[in-house]
């Protein structure tokens, strides 16, 4: 039986060997910062609670997470009923990012694709437009080497292999990135004011 202490193990279990991703999550964030200051956006694209991820995500960056900052702009590529019906009706399920990306997407803007499996066509659809555009890409993952894993400029691997509890360590990593893009652009305007 599942008890909620063992699915609690199992969640300290992969938290405790987080501290080994801190490089990229860290190499991650500042590609966010370096996205943002330089005028690019940020796209985000998965599947079901991953969707849900990008839309928390993408609401953290243009409203705000802890403090009163710029807008910052952020775009869940997972939102649009019209868009993602029309695209996976008239064309296939797996355009339903990558038109998107081809639509919006500008060689200085970053793509957060989020994966547990790292094996979804529709994300790995939009990964291979973001790079034919010259963006760069970010992929949150699972344990597993894969096709995302390998076309991403930079990928967090959670090491788990069960897909909530890779989310619940994305949605973690999520949360930093924004409370240290949120630092860079509170930093900024309190120079702004000190050095008018
Ligand atoms: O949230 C969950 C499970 O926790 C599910 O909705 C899960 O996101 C879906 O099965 C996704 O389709 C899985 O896709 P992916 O993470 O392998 O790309
Ligand atoms: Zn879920």
């Amino acid at each position: 039986m599942r008890t909620f202490l063992s699915i609690l193990a199992q969640h300290q279990a992969v938290f405790e060997q987080l501290a080994n991703n801190n490089d990229t999550i860290e190499a991650a964030g500042a590609l966010l910062i370096d996205t943002l200051k330089q005028e690019g956006k940020v796209l985000l694209c998965g599947n079901g609670g991953s969707a849900a991820d990008c839309q928390h995500i993408a609401a953290e960056f243009v409203v705000r997470y802890e403090k009163d900052r710029k807008a910052l702009p952020a775009i869940a590529l997972t939102t649009d009923t019209s868009i993602l019906t029309a695209s996976a009706n008239d064309f296939d399920f797996n355009s339903v990012f990558s038109r998107q990306v081809e639509a919006l997407g500008n060689a200085h803007d970053c793509l957060i694709a989020i994966s547990t499996s790292g094996r979804s066509g529709n994300v790995i659809a939009a990964v291979k437009a973001a790079k034919a555009k010259g963006m760069n890409v970010i992929a949150l993952t699972g344990h597993n080497e894969s096709e995302l894993s390998r076309l991403a400029s930079i990928t967090v691997k959670i090491p788990s292999t069960v897909t909530a509890r890779i989310q619940e360590a994305h949605i973690l990593i999520g949360h930093w990135w924004c409370a240290i893009v949120e630092d860079a652009f509170s930093e900024e305007a309190v120079n702004a004011v000190d050095n008018p």
